[in-house]
């Protein structure tokens, strides 16, 4: 007797032996009915079945036409709530929702919405390495609250891995980080800081909740993007966050101009708060090697009006590290959920 390996010829799935040579096979993927000699063939259904939906007790929302099912929390900004969302359909997608609390911030949301999707379309040098370091758009429009009251809304893709920001890193290291992962951070962040003044754009917010570690890969994206202007715009910031008063240089605080010096100040200043430091005066706790402090404090005060290259800073940073600890190596660094 001759076996035969039967294939749908809708979807090319395998089908079962036939219980009969005569039998009718109908295909569990896609329906389609097939004779078990497999030569006559029904055409399969004009639609699939519909698939029972996702998580049907998950709340949903729709933005720009598009549904999504809510996964959870991923954190809360001075304005607004973000959550992991996967996109409601068959060819699903997990994204960033981010949605304005105040009606007032629709604007924030829409610049910052604005300002990445123009650097996602920059060819500054780098672009395609460092614009996946970035929120990327996906859609933007508002979302309805359990209210019903449409709020601004934008949504990002998600970029697996990077879910704990500089602050939940304090959080689980109260006494400050070890030094070594913090020469890691800077230098991804001075990278990224490098990258995005070079693109023509100033953040204007390098706190630590706008910093997302990769623990494992020692990788490091950039988020809150509502304060960034252009480069030499001569605008003062937007919006400042009161509850981090003390990361900003006091020229900026008080009206003045952001500039790439200003971001590499900023970033000086979350490393050394999440080194246990203080970011108010640049002071931080004696286990760290006095080559690193000593250049925390330079890059603290943002004040020197010289045109700052983060990139050059970042060569300071290694040559720090290297007087500090020896050549590069990798030392692992955890946090909740990572090993
Ligand atoms: N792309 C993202 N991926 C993962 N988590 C994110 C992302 N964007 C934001 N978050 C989380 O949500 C928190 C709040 O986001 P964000 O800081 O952008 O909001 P905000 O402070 O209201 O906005 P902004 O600072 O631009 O006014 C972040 O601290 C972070 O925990």
């Amino acid at each position: 007797m001759e076996l035969q390996l039967l294939k749908c010829p809708g979807c090319g799935a395998k089908l079962p032996p036939p219980s009969s040579p005569n039998g009718i096979l109908t295909c569990d993927y896609c329906g389609a009915m097939v004779s078990a000699k497999g030569a006559a063939v029904w055409p399969k259904p004009a639609r699939p079945a519909d698939d029972p939906p996702f998580a049907p007790d998950r709340p949903r929302v729709t933005v720009a036409n598009t549904r999504y099912v809510l996964l959870g929390r991923l954190g809360r900004g001075d304005g607004s709530d973000v959550f992991l969302a996967r996109r409601d359909s068959r060819l699903t997608e997990l994204v960033v929702l981010k949605v304005a609390r105040a009606l007032d911030d629709k604007d924030l949301l829409a610049r910052e919405y604005e300002v990445l999707e123009d650097l996602q379309r920059t060819d500054a040098q780098g672009a395609e390495y460092f614009t996946r370091l970035l929120p990327q758009p996906v859609a933007r429009g508002t979302a309805k609250d359990p209210e019903g009251i449409a709020r601004a809304a934008l949504v990002y893709r998600w970029t697996s891995g990077f879910q704990h920001t500089f602050s939940e890193a304090r959080e689980v290291y109260s006494d400050g980080i070890d030094p070594r992962a913090a020469v890691w951070m800077w230098k991804r962040a001075l990278e990224l800081l490098g990258f995005v003044h070079r693109a023509g754009y100033v953040h204007g917010a390098v706190l630590p909740p706008h910093l997302l570690l990769h623990p494992r890969d020692h990788g490091l994206m950039l988020v809150g993007w509502s304060s960034a202007v252009r480069h030499r715009s001569f605008q003062s910031l937007p919006s400042t966050s009161a509850s981090h008063r003390d990361f900003y240089p006091d020229a900026l605080w008080n009206g003045g101009v952001p500039t790439p010096e200003t971001d590499v100040a900023m970033c000086a200043r979350s490393i050394t708060w999440v080194l246990g430091g203080d970011p108010a005066t640049g002071a931080v706790p004696s286990r760290v090697p006095a080559p690193l402090a000593e250049l925390l404090r330079a890059q603290h005060s943002g004040r020197s009006g010289l045109d700052v290259d983060a990139w050059s800073v970042k060569e300071q940073v290694s040559a720090a590290a290297q007087e500090a600890f020896g050549p590069p190596s990798y030392v692992p660094f955890t946090l909740p959920g990572w090993r």
